[in-house]
């Protein structure tokens, strides 16, 4: 479903991503994790078209087609949607309004508001003044207006307290699950994801199929997250950084 070939951006002059390559088939969810600073958020950013990230080599395909240098209206329209990190305040746009405009199923959004407690930022400009756990939550909500193919999770977990967290899980996996018909306990051809997280707890409501490491902007390594998150929390990104030297 998504193919990132050799893809190398540069944020104000400074390259950031190098030669990246990446892919996520249709229906599967790959995580992605690196230390602070590796280019994590930047790559997201770049597949969702956000201004600034400028690809000087390599491709992005979606669904087939080459999105490189596609808008990010139409990369939503082709359905790849994002939670971002920091998401702008929105003065003036009420999140009812918002979620009115991007809503496909209005009904299935209201339902999501009662249980994730949103309806009561109805009446409020979207972001502004909302604690981090609430900006989490109206990003998930929007996020499931819109209702994506392909889900671009930055942290989904950050800034939302432990009690919060599994009712979060619980709603990116429903949403990851949503419309998929095949029989089974697993769609692979449904809903993709590619998800950032650093702790990993996203990962017990979620199913990961496969991770990949990001330092200094390449991609190091890649395998099973749950083993490689393991990895991580017992010999940090040194060994993995060792580990390519090595290779090469
Ligand atoms: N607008 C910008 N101007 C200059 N440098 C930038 C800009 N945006 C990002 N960077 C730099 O690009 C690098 C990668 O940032 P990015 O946010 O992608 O890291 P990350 O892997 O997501 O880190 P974290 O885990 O801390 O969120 C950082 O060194 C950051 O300072």
């Amino acid at each position: 479903m998504l193919e990132i070939n050799n893809l190398t951006v540069e944020i104000g002059g400074r390259r950031i991503l190098k030669g990246v390559d990446l892919n996520v088939e249709a229906g599967y969810t790959n995580v992605l994790f690196g230390p602070n600073g590796a280019g994590k958020s930047a790559l997201l950013m770049t597949l969702m078209g956000f201004s600034g990230y400028n690809v000087v080599e390599g491709e992005i395909i979606f669904k087939g087609e080459d999105i490189t240098h596609m808008s990010v209206y139409e990369r939503a329209q082709m359905g790849m949607g994002i939670m971002t990190q920091r998401p702008p305040n929105m003065s003036g746009v009420k999140l009812y309004d918002l979620l009115n405009v991007i809503s496909k199923d209005m009904k299935d959004t209201e339902a999501l508001a009662e249980t994730i407690d949103m309806v009561r930022f109805y009446d409020r400009d979207v972001n502004v003044g909302f604690s981090g756990g609430e900006i989490k939550r109206s990003e998930l909500l929007q996020l499931s207006a819109q209702n994506p193919d392909f889900l671009l999770l930055d942290e989904p977990e950050s800034g939302v307290d432990l009690v919060s967290i599994e009712q979060l899980g619980k709603t990116i996996n429903g949403l990851l699950q949503k419309d998929c018909k095949c029989a089974g306990d697993r769609c692979k051809h449904g809903k993709s994801a590619l998800v950032i997280t650093h702790t990993g707890q996203v990962l017990d409501y979620i199913e990961a199929d496969r991770g990949y490491i990001l330092c200094n902007g390449t991609v190091m390594c890649s395998g099973n997250p749950r083993e490689m998150l393991t990895e991580i929390k017992e010999q940090g990104y040194e060994e993995c950084i060792k580990c390519k030297l090595m290779k090469i």
